[in-house]
């Protein structure tokens, strides 16, 4: 097994190498699958993750139209077959006729986790007013845990790391700060957040190490 050494402990115990994750991350938008812009969906959440987490981990990344057959299907496709433990989508939660991601979603979906899109509105509405118009939602398929995300790409770090101080403390926590918990209780690897970007939450009972 590959360790790392926690060198801040007075014994320099080794720590276990963090645990591989598989994650999907999902761009649901009708012009960028058709090429009329660039999606920048895909690459603000890649960017993301990989700042904020210590595992190293797959993606499997989909740009789709705003088609809820097709939506469902892939989120089936990304939990069932591919194993990914967790499923960010971006885009389609809005109000206009063709914003269907989180009927999609909770078609798909075994649970309803509502706390993430209570979470994620009350967040947005420090950035900006429309922050109600998404419907935005979280479920949990098997032992993954899915969750949409606004259209807008810098809602993507902004709902998912929460705000910040000029000083870098937390004002409004970000709703990733719950998932490495959720994750554990649902079977999931023990995903491992980079305090500067992110302070996960999980009881001490729940607690493996801590890495510096
Ligand atoms: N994947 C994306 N890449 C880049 N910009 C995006 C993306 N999705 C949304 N945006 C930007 O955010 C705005 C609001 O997103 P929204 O999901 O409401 O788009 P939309 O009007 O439904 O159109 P579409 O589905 O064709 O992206 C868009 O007008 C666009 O400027
Ligand atoms: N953090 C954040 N949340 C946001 C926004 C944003 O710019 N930043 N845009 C809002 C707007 S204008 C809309 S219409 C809804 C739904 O967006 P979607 O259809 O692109 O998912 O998300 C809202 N939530």
């Amino acid at each position: 097994m590959t360790t790392t050494t926690d060198a801040s402990s007075p014994s320099a115990c080794p720590l276990p190498a963090p645990e591989p994750v598989h994650i999907g991350i999902v761009s649901v938008s009708d012009r960028a699958s058709r090429g009329a812009y660039e999606d920048k969906g895909l690459p603000a959440l890649q960017d993301w993750l990989t700042r904020a987490l210590h595992n190293p981990i797959t993606f499997e990344p989909r740009l789709i139209p705003d088609e809820p057959e097709e939506i469902a299907r892939t989120l089936i496709e990304l939990v069932d077959a591919q194993r990914c433990s967790l499923v960010l989508t971006t885009g389609g939660t809005g109000p206009a006729p063709r914003d269907v991601t989180p009927e999609a979603t909770l078609a798909v979906g075994e649970r309803e986790m509502p706390g993430f899109g209570e979470q994620m509105r009350q967040i947005s509405l420090r950035f900006v007013p429309t922050a109600i118009l998404s419907r935005q939602t979280a479920v949990i398929r098997g032992q993954a845990l899915i969750i949409n995300l606004p259209g807008q790409p810098k809602s993507i770090a902004e709902t998912l790391e929460g705000l910040k101080g000029a000083d870098g403390a937390p004002l409004v926590p970000g709703v990733f700060a719950a998932v490495p918990y959720c994750i554990d209780l649902i079977g999931g690897p023990y995903l491992e957040t980079r305090e500067s970007v992110c302070a996960a939450f999980r009881p001490k009972t729940a607690v493996r190490h801590v890495r510096p």
